[in-house]
């Protein structure tokens, strides 16, 4: 089942638009899983656990594992999800940007390495640096579009011919680099203005929407700017709102991360 259609079954199956970003800080977990060989594996395993009836989606960041040297983490992840939860996609949050020859060994890592359904590019370096990732026909694209830090203003907003450089990005996917149907944008939460901009240019393209939860984006608004004619076409990312939940009295790690979880989904499809 190729990308698209995975993230289909998943937003139906758990009727959810929440995907739970996988951003594992060695500070922030809890005090059994630091200084452990594969600590890192077995907090973001418990994670998925209680929150994989809630998801459409998980999004390991490669930073929080690339930093420790914690990749093989990262692959084994990649095959508890392939085997436990087969029917979430897997978006590798990587972000990588090249010339065709050195994206084609990224294309390799997201996709064959991790077992990545899809995986977050950089369009700046044009068509030729995304087309090796677009050669596996099955796997999704996400692209940067207008992303949810303040300075992604800087370029994204620079007018051309007439119109934010983000607006050309979002024509450019959906006119050309989508001939496949397996294109999807990062459009930021903390704008939803520019989250509907972008929905009227591509139509039912997926968008993946990062910038809940702790860079305080408003789900209404989000939603309402962001949801297709049947009421989807985004997954919404939360990462540390959820990894990092607060316990609630009796809770432990994973239950207080479950139930943010639950209450944020339901937050989302209040305004579907
Ligand atoms: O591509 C992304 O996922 C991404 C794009 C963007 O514009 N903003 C953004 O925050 N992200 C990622 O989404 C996650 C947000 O994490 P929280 O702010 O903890 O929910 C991080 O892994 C970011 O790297």
């Amino acid at each position: 089942m190729n990308f698209i259609n995975k993230l289909n079954a998943a937003w139906a199956a758990n009727d959810s638009l929440l995907c739970v970003g996988l951003d594992p800080d060695m500070d922030r977990l809890p005090a059994q899983f630091r200084g452990t060989p594969d600590g890192i594996y077995h907090f973001c395993k418990e994670i998925i656990d209680a929150t994989a009836d809630l998801a459409c989606a998980f999004k390991p960041q490669i930073a929080y594992f690339a930093a420790l040297g914690a990749e093989g983490q990262l692959e084994r992840i990649g095959a508890y999800l392939r085997d436990r939860h087969p029917h979430i996609p897997l978006i590798l949050d990587s972000k990588r940007g090249d010339i065709g020859a050195t994206a084609k060994q990224y294309a390799r890592e997201a996709y064959d390495r991790y077992g990545a359904d899809a995986v977050t590019v950089s369009p700046y370096m044009g068509a030729d640096s995304v087309e090796p990732y677009m050669e596996w026909r099955d796997r999704g694209v996400i692209v940067l579009c207008r992303t949810s830090n303040q300075g992604g203003s800087d370029l994204q907003f620079l007018e051309v011919n007439g119109k934010p450089l983000y607006q050309h990005v979002a024509q450019l996917v959906a006119d050309k680099w989508n001939s496949n149907g397996q294109c999807a944008l990062v459009v930021g939460a903390t704008f939803p203005e520019e989250i509907r901009a972008v929905r009227a240019i591509v139509g039912e393209m997926p968008l993946l929407i990062p910038g809940i939860g702790a860079q305080g984006g408003d789900i209404e608004a989000t939603v309402r700017a962001g949801r297709t004619d049947a009421g989807a076409g985004m997954m919404i990312n939360s990462s540390r709102a959820i990894l990092y939940a607060t316990p609630q009295a009796g809770e432990d790690f994973a239950q207080a991360a479950r139930r943010v979880a639950d209450e944020t989904r339901h937050a989302i499809n209040a305004h579907r």
